[in-house]
């Protein structure tokens, strides 16, 4: 069964990869078709969906999966937030959300200035690509939890539901 995440993201690609460890996975980089910084849970969605629809029509994929980092706005915080989608060839669909924490003020502001997490976190933790490695969750969280292991779980989300939705239907 071949596997297509719509994203060349090491965070992503390793989750995918460890999540379906016995399944052929391709990388593909897809449009999101959404800002590259998506400001809500609905446009965070959309992107992850957009992906997945994308992955699964690029070659004879049973599966494609777009996975989106975002941030969206409660009681007056900003917080992180990230949503998976994964689609069959059926055109059956499954969504999950991820780990969600608060930014802090100096993040919220840069990201009000049109300015992209990504960015401002390098900024923040003086490194590079932290998109690529621990990711925002992982810097904010003293590395308890990275950003591979919060898609892991977003996928193992996405996985179950499709495992019970053909176990139920046979
Ligand atoms: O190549 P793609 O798949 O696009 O990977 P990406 O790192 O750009 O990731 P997203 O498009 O899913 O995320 C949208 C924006 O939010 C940023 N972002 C999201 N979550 C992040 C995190 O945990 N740490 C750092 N930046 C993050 C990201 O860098 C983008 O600017
Ligand atoms: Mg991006």
């Amino acid at each position: 069964m071949a596997i297509i995440i719509g994203s060349k993201n090491p965070t992503k690609v390793k989750a995918v990869q460890e999540v379906f460890n016995n399944q052929i996975v391709y990388a593909e980089d897809v449009p999101s078709n959404v800002s590259n910084q998506p400001l809500s849970d609905e446009e965070t969605l959309m992107g992850a969906s957009n992906r997945a629809k994308q992955a699964i029509d690029l070659n004879n994929a049973e599966i494609g999966i777009g996975l989106e980092g975002g941030v969206m706005e409660l009681d007056g915080m900003t917080y992180l937030c990230s949503w998976g989608a994964m689609i069959d060839k059926k055109g059956v669909q499954f969504n999950a959300s991820g780990a969600r924490i608060p930014l802090p003020i100096e993040i919220t502001e840069g990201l009000r200035q049109g300015k992209e997490l990504g960015d401002l976190m390098d900024l923040y933790a003086q490194k590079q690509d932290v998109r690529k490695n621990e990711g925002a969750i992982g810097i904010f969280t003293n590395n308890l939890i990275g950003r591979k292991e919060m898609f892991v779980h977003i996928l193992k989300l996405m996985k179950g539901q499709h495992e019970i939705y053909y176990k139920n239907k046979v």
